[in-house]
């Protein structure tokens, strides 16, 4: 025992440790440099580069470290780079890394919600923004356990440095054995040292891992569970709520608080405040007199679009007036979501014009395509809003940030003017109280009021609303199809709405626009469409859905 302590404190066992940990970050610093880039390379359009990245990792991911270093040391001075045998082993261990890390991050990367990036994009923001805005924040959250374990198996890995006589510890420790022949206790305490090692990184990942928690309990509660990661043989204990950040939630002793968090917020009532003024009763034959005079808000000529061999869109010809409302009816598959999404521009085409406020998003005066940045930037200076089907908020950010976010990243708001525009827009969709919650914890309809209010929070002119409600439970679809009419079909902005809501599309709608197979079977005003159909298609769908 005596000895064995001897060796845990002799200062050359402890100066090993030193080389070791030196070349573990080395390794792992390098390899995260190197893997961000090559992760970068791989996501990229540019095709050679996603192949050169390939081909990198399929030779240092398939030849041993150690050859890796020997090469490194040896080899690398046949071309005029002469190495120090640490840093030689450092520079092998992060080449060794890199590819790893890269497949950790891509992965990480491409994990994120795709809806969340067409929300970023129809929100203006340019790649750059949604990779550093969207998509890295959440991507690291995610990322840490696997960097945790590519961290420890860089520390074990650090011990083949030794096949070029740097003296780390595992070099240390057989050199010191072989002159003492106390092979049992020198190598129990350099395994100890290791598990020391290893045991750090362990609790940094822990800590990291808390630091990110999105949900993060007050500091008591985090300890707690701090110590409970350390010991996973312990039967769980369910953790208090009190204080858990989210003050409307009811303490349970039974349910884990995320699941309670979700129950409360699925079972929470939250009315829409009281409309502010009645709308005025329509007058259908006035109102088209009044927009036919408007400016064109969008115009679609001749747009054809297709998939390998399917057609989706076949020659679609349409015109929205500034404050009109068109409602997009079809059945599934006739070409209504694809439809919005060309219009601003998320989708390419095969030919075909479309203009919003007279501009042709994504190409300039002569036709050439513009890159994803100045896509972005035109978008957002058209004014052009979208809703999508599955919400999409952006899942790393409360409700109040994800109006606030874009807000300030792209109209290029002060934080304390985008977050009063936030409380304002929260306030007018009753969900002032539920602005410091995570979309995880709103229920569907919560979520796609805040997902309307944050396209209408920089007041487009045009907003495109793909079945805002139909991945909705019908008891919420009511209070989506209110919002909508308060900040949307009250405010006058020129609208696209593709639903299955009859009643609300005669309610809201100056023109009914009805698709089948990618072709405007029947257009015309919404009352006259919805009671007379002119087209047999239409009025199949339309008994169908009222069978409904
Ligand atoms: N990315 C894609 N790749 C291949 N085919 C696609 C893609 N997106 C849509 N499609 C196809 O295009 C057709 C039109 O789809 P789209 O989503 O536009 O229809 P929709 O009328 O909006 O349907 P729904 O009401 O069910 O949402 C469908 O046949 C669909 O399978």
């Amino acid at each position: 025992m005596d000895l064995f302590l001897h060796y845990l404190r002799m200062p050359y066992l402890l100066d090993g440790v030193g080389y070791t940990l030196l070349i573990t970050v080395l390794g792992l610093l390098g390899g995260l440099a190197m893997g961000v880039v090559l992760a970068a390379m791989q996501l990229s359009r540019f095709r050679t580069l996603a192949i050169v990245a390939r081909a990198y990792a399929i030779v240092f991911r398939g030849t041993p470290l150690i050859l890796q270093m020997v090469f490194c040391y040896n080899a690398l001075p046949l071309i005029g780079i002469k190495l120090s045998a640490v840093s030689a082993a450092g520079l092998a261990l992060a080449l060794n890394e890199a590819p790893f890390i890269a497949e950790i991050l891509r992965a990480n990367v491409l994990g994120v919600e795709r809806g969340q990036v067409s929300a970023g994009q129809a929100l203006g923001m340019t790649p750059a923004a949604i990779m550093r805005r969207v998509i890295a924040p959440q991507a690291i959250r995610t990322m840490v356990p696997a960097l945790g374990n590519e961290a420890v198996s860089a520390l074990k890995n650090s011990s083949l440095a030794s096949v070029v006589a740097v003296q780390e510890l595992t070099l240390r420790s057989t050199q010191l054995a072989s002159a003492t022949f106390d092979f049992f206790s020198i190598f129990f305490a350099s395994g100890l040292m290791y598990l020391v090692l290893t045991g750090a990184i362990a609790v940094i990942q822990i800590v990291v891992e808390m630091l990110l928690d999105l949900d993060r309990p007050p500091p008591r509660e985090q300890l707690r569970r701090f110590l409970r990661a350390l010991m996973p043989g312990r039967p769980e204990a369910l953790p208090a709520l009190a204080g858990a950040g989210q003050g409307d939630v009811t303490p349970s002793d039974v349910t884990p608080p995320d699941v309670a968090h979700e129950i409360v917020a699925e079972t929470a009532v939250d009315p829409l405040p009281p409309a502010t003024a009645k709308a005025a009763p329509r007058d259908p034959a006035a109102r088209a007199a009044r927009l036919a005079g408007n400016n064109i808000a969008v115009e679609v000529r001749g747009l054809r679009k297709s998939y390998g061999a399917q057609t989706v869109l076949d020659g679609i010809d349409l015109t929205v007036r500034a404050g009109e409302v068109v409602a997009l009816l079809g059945p599934s598959g006739s070409g209504k979501s694809t439809l919005l999404r060309c219009i601003n521009r998320l989708e390419g085409w095969d030919d075909g014009t479309i203009r919003v406020g007279g501009q042709s998003l994504g190409t300039d005066e002569n036709g050439h395509p513009l890159s994803p940045r100045l896509t972005a930037q035109m978008r957002a200076s058209v004014g052009v809003g979208m809703v999508f089907q599955q919400f999409n908020l952006f899942g790393h950010l409360t409700a109040r940030e994800n109006i606030a976010g874009p807000l300030r990243w792209v109209q290029e708001l002060s934080r304390f003017d985008a977050d009063r525009r936030a409380r304002d827009l929260l306030e007018r969709i009753g969900l002032a109280h539920r602005a410091d919650a995570l979309p995880r914890h709103l229920s569907g309809g919560q979520q796609q009021r805040v997902a309307i209010a944050r396209a209408v929070a920089p007041a487009p002119t045009v907003l495109l609303l793909d079945e805002p409600t139909s991945a909705l439970d019908p008891e919420l679809v009511g209070e989506v199809l209110e919002v909508i009419r308060r900040l949307a079909v009250e405010e006058g902005l020129a609208m696209v709405i593709s639903t299955h809501q009859l009643r609300f599309a005669g309610d809201v709608a100056d023109r009914i626009v009805f698709l089948s197979g990618g072709v405007i079977v029947e257009e015309g005003p919404a009352e006259r469409v919805l009671s007379a159909p002119s087209h047999p298609l239409t009025a199949r769908f339309l008994s169908s859905m009222t069978a409904e």
